[in-house]
């Protein structure tokens, strides 16, 4: 589903170049459930955000699902994401001049997704996660919690092959984080769709079936876990 090769990403100032990313070169498997490791300022985000289209490498190739994501346009290049990818952020990027219900429709919109069949996708989602109470409230009415189950929904209901989440439990409590990674757990076992999470957290990674632990920018070990979750 993924290849990276050669991934290179620095900024340069005054001709100095700082490396964020160096030879990042791996794959990662339509089904598999990959956690992003390794100290603050290793390049994770980095790394998740090239994987999610939101920054483009200074060099390497990217292909995404058989496209070449680097020679794509503008264009091409949003319309893959918005048919496969699902983002997901720590402090979950909702809009708050909108309700549960239209955060949730945001990407259905931008698919031009016909009104019937939003209406029953975004009824489906507070549903499944047990908003339906919640469908006209802002987020600022919500729990952290119940914000990022808002979060994922809206990341969801485009039907993405894959969710690409960047320390999805970072602003929760222990037991919303639980409840956050338990859904990712559900999702990738029982749907199939890939997951790729950047975390701090041992216990989190311990969900996913591997592990790249990023140090200075470059992937150090790549590991599977073995499952005990
Ligand atoms: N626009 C930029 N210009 C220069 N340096 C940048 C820029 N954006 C990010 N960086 C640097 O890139 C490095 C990696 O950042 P990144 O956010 O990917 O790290 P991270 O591993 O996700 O860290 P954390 O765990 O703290 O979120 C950091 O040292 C950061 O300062």
């Amino acid at each position: 589903m993924i290849e990276l090769k050669n991934i290179e990403k620095y900024y340069a100032n005054k001709g100095v170049k700082s490396y964020i990313l160096r030879h990042v070169t791996t794959s990662i498997k339509q089904g598999e459930f990959v956690s992003i490791m390794g100290p603050s300022g290793a390049g994770k985000s980095t790394l998740l955000n090239i994987l999610g289209m939101l920054e483009e490498p200074t060099y390497g190739q990217y292909e995404f699902m058989g496209e070449d994501v680097v020679s794509l346009n503008e264009r091409k290049r949003i319309e893959l994401y918005r048919n496969h990818i699902g983002f997901v952020f720590q402090a979950y990027h909702l809009i708050d001049e909108m309700t549960v219900a239209e955060n949730i429709e945001a990407p259905l919109l931008y698919k031009k997704v016909p009104g019937p069949e939003r209406r029953s996708r975004i009824a489906d989602m507070l549903d499944r996660f047990n908003m339906v109470a919640k469908s006209d409230l802002f987020p600022n009415q919500l729990s952290g919690g119940q914000q990022q189950l808002v979060g994922i929904a809206r990341a969801l209901v485009a039907q993405p092959s894959i969710i690409l989440a960047d320390e999805p439990t970072g602003n929760l409590q222990s037991a919303q984080a639980l409840q956050i990674m338990d859904l990712f757990k559900k999702l990738n076992e029982e749907e199939g769709i890939t997951i790729v999470q950047v975390t701090h957290s041992e216990v989190n990674a311990a969900y996913g079936s591997r592990i790249l632990h990023l140090l200075d920018g470059v992937i150090k070990e790549d590991v599977t876990v073995q499952q005990t979750v």
